[in-house]
């Protein structure tokens, strides 16, 4: 009956789906197929029509061609998704513990995920001839007169199954079914917005609320902005711009979506000795995979670029990946200076239609380099060079949705699929990636020298718990506040960190002990002293601030331990005459107020910058000699297995602000633990020295890299549920690895409620396993059966190997 036939996988996110299906080609179609392709399917009892993603076409199967249903159409002229990537879906699937539907999930972006938009149409008048029941007749009626989109229809027969009917129509060939959406969001377009007239604020009729008068005054000097441009650099509400609108004071105009100008092209630096051997060595060694271990400073950055250059002039493309937080405009400009405007920018801030420009872009190949966050990863690229991965230890290259995955092992993966090289880029790269430099999986590349010259910092610890009796009881030690002052007289700048947001931490009852909490997640709330809120930062859910204790209605209510607002009131009191700003995810609303903070403090305008971890990346500031990391404790402390490796990396990166430039840097690193092997590690720059010991203890308590960690979290809003079914999952679990339990392959313990046990109304349990290599993945197989086997109503499972969190 077919002469060809599809593998499909469904977009479909149930579990039971999970599996590739064949599908026939009808001989219409059988140009048109090809691997990549998304095609439309009826699919189920209910005959919905879904869409598929073909992952191979064949000419030969073993199912019984009566059991196989036909294709209806096919969606794309082109493949969407490259026959590598198709091999990485599968990857995925295996390796993270999840589904086909998820993997695709993270090639195709959602503009152009087929939306159902089927539009049904009649055939030629021959329909006179055939003879329709009365329920087909009445859908006849319908749909004679024109075509109607599949949703429209679904509406009109409001819960009755359709599917039947079309299809019985479609049979008689008396319909057509086609998908209207071939086309769409290939063009794009943006709103403009302007004043209609200019006047004096005065003259305009309206209530002039301080957000219509920023509007005006903006858009009077700027004459023609983006609408939501103007909505995230002003942050006024699209409402107040739609009445502006209304009233006819602003007009707005629909272009198509433009380039921005050109940047000016900048030459490459002249590389160092270092830099140079680096490069070399990249690009003509065997090896496919790089760590760059390069100090703060080292010029790693140049190093990434003349790489890039190089596959650029075999006409090659390249993926920059970095943290979320330094995708900024600096980060962006610094590649544009280089490679001008063929760059593609992903970064989680894009709209759909915005990624979707970007994709087409990297499609269409008319970008050689893409930069973005860790998803960039998957953008469509046609011939790949090199994929740099930079602050490689950064948390956030793990995924936290689903499939939670690694993209430093994904690039690894990519690379031997697609033969192009890895460049893993740190002054402080993860125990994880070392681990396979030590197996030579992975070529170790180092940079001992500052680029410029430029010496490493003096690092000083300082052991708070002597201030105390000093009679300085605030969070700046003397020696800190010495530095800073002579910093200040020098007309130099300064960088102070904390790891922690807000004003203060939680805020409790001196007496009777109340925490003030969250009603939606069980976490403390903290105290924002902009509007005099409490806040969750879980759910961002905010409360006014009580000054009565709920519970026993004592006024001992009060906030708990420093934070950013706090140092910066105590720094403002301490050096009144400099100018001093905070930098943390509460100060900073929008990407533009990051980058005032920046420009500010690149121009000098800002004598202290005061933040969080937002400042330990690749901020490069000449005019910065003197950081202090205020409470060094506060991060050793956190409850990771790895918060060590955390403390490590982080006071590195910090105290690599200092002293870029010609002169020397100082750091000053506050502690309770002044003879903590982590803090000394860091003082003295000494990698080597807290890696070995790190790795120690990491296989002394059999934690990764040694052994593999899979967390399974089980959420629902029913709290009965979400245990029962834990517990369910665990005894089916226990019996099926009972064996390799006996054979200390692996350890299972019994679920418990996750440290945050609840969030956004959902409860959420833990089961933790700790796996050897050898069998990790007969433990998935099993972890499959046991809990991807079917959807349970009312319940998510979340998969995490070698999760942080324990
Ligand atoms: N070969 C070179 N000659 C002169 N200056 C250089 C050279 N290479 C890099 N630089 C400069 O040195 C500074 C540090 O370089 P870069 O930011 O690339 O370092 P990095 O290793 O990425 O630093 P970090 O990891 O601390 O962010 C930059 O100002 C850069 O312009
Ligand atoms: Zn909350």
């Amino acid at each position: 009956m077919y002469n060809i036939c599809v593998q499909l996988i469904l977009n479909n996110n149930s579990k039971s789906t999970d599996q590739l299906y064949t599908y026939g080609v009808p001989a219409e179609l059988e140009e048109k197929v090809q691997a990549g392709k998304r095609v439309t399917v009826n699919f189920g009892r209910n005959r919905h029509i879904i869409d598929g993603l073909i992952v191979s076409v064949s000419s030969s199967w073993d199912i019984p061609d009566n059991k196989i249903k036909s294709i209806i159409d096919v969606i794309d002229d082109m493949p969407v998704v490259s026959l590598e990537m198709i091999k990485l879906i599968s990857w995925i699937r295996e390796r993270y513990v999840c589904k086909y539907s998820d993997a695709v999930k993270l090639m195709i972006p959602s503009m152009i995920k087929y939306e159902h938009s089927i539009l049904i149409s009649a055939k030629e008048e021959l329909f006179a001839e055939i003879s329709l029941s009365e329920k087909e007749q009445s859908l006849f009626e319908i749909i004679k007169n024109g075509s109607i989109e599949l949703e429209k229809l679904k509406k009109i027969y409001a819960g009755k199954d359709i599917y039947a009917l079309l299809d019985s129509l479609k049979d008689k060939n008396i319909i057509d079914m086609t998908s209207s959406e071939q086309q769409s969001g290939k063009r794009s377009y943006e709103k403009l917005l302007s004043l209609r007239e200019y006047k004096t604020i005065d003259e305009y009729d309206i209530n002039k609320t301080p957000s219509q008068i920023k509007i005006i005054n903006y858009l009077k000097q700027n004459k023609k902005v983006n609408i939501k441009k103007i909505v995230n650099d002003l942050d006024v509400s699209q409402a107040v711009i739609n009445n502006l609108l209304k009233k006819e004071i602003l007009t707005q105009d629909l272009v198509l979506y433009e380039e921005e100008e050109e940047t000016k092209k900048e030459e490459a630096l002249m590389l160092n000795e270092e830099q140079t051997y680096a490069c070399e060595d990249i690009l003509n060694s065997k090896n496919n995979v790089f760590l760059l271990h390069g100090v703060t400073g080292s010029g790693k950055t140049e190093v990434y670029m003349n790489v890039i250059e190089h596959y650029r002039k075999q006409n090659k493309q390249s993926i920059v990946l970095v943290p979320e937080i330094s995708l900024t405009v600096q980060t962006i400009k610094r590649f544009k200076k280089r490679f001008g405007n063929k760059i593609a920018v992903f970064h989680s801030k894009l709209g759909k239609k915005e990624k979707f420009i970007q994709w087409n872009k990297v499609y269409n190949k008319e970008v050689d380099v893409i930069i973005g966050a860790r998803s960039a990863i998957f953008a469509p690229v046609k011939d790949l060079g090199v994929i740099i991965i930079d602050e490689e230890h950064e948390d956030s290259y793990v995924s936290s949705t689903t499939p939670k995955y690694d993209t430093i092992e994904v690039a690894i993966r990519m690379s031997v699929i697609l033969n192009a090289k890895v460049v893993l880029g740190s002054a402080t790269p993860s125990l994880n990636t070392y681990s396979m430099v030590l197996k030579n999986q992975v070529e170790l590349l180092e940079l001992n020298q500052r680029a410029k010259n430029s010496e490493m910092p003096d690092v000083e610890i300082i052991d708070m718990s002597k201030e105390l009796d000093k009679g300085n009881n605030t969070i700046i030690s003397e020696k800190l506040y010495e530095s800073i002052r002579l910093s200040l007289g020098k007309k130099e700048q300064v960088i102070l960190f904390l790891n922690k947001r807000g004003y203060s931490g939680f805020v409790s009852c001196k007496k009777c002990g109340y925490v003030a909490k969250c009603d939606h997640c069980d976490v403390s709330m903290t105290y924002h002293i902009k509007g005099n809120v409490l806040k969750c930062h879980y759910c961002g859910r905010t409360r006014i601030m009580t000054y009565t204790c709920p519970k026993c209605g004592s006024d001992k209510i009060e906030q708990f331990s420093a934070g950013t607002q706090q140092v910066e009131n105590l720094v403002k009191k301490l050096f009144p005459k400099a100018n001093t700003a905070r930098m943390d995810v509460d100060s900073m609303s929008g990407k533009s107020s990051y980058e005032n903070i920046y420009n500010d403090f690149k121009d000098g305008k800002i004598d202290i910058l005061i933040g969080t971890q937002m400042l330990a990346k690749g901020f490069d500031f000449p005019e910065v000699t003197t950081v202090g990391v205020l409470s060094a404790d506060a991060l050793l402390n956190l409850p990771f297995y790895n918060s060590s490796e955390k403390t490590f990396q982080l006071i590195t990166q910090v105290s690599g602000r200092a002293g870029r430039g010609n002169k020397k840097g100082k750091v000053f690193i506050q502690t309770y633990e002044p003879e903590n092997y982590i803090i000394n590690a860091a003082k003295n720059n000494d990698y080597e020295m807290f890696m070995k010991e790190e790795l120690r203890l990491r296989k002394e308590f059999a934690f990764p890299p040694f052994i593999n960690i899979i967390n399974i979290c089980v959420i629902s809003k029913n709290e009965k549920l979400a245990v029962d079914t834990a517990n369910e999952k665990y005894n089916e679990l226990q019996i099926k690895v009972k064996d390799m339990v006996k054979e200390r392959m692996v350890l299972l313990y019994r679920p418990i409620p996750h440290s945050i046990y609840k969030v956004n109304d959902e409860y959420r349990i833990n089961l933790f396993l700790k796996v050897s290599r050898r069998s990790l993945q007969y433990v998935k197989d099993i972890m499959r059966t046991v809990y991807l086997d079917k959807d349970i109503e009312n319940i998510k499972i979340s998969i995490n190997i070698n999760t942080d969190t324990v």
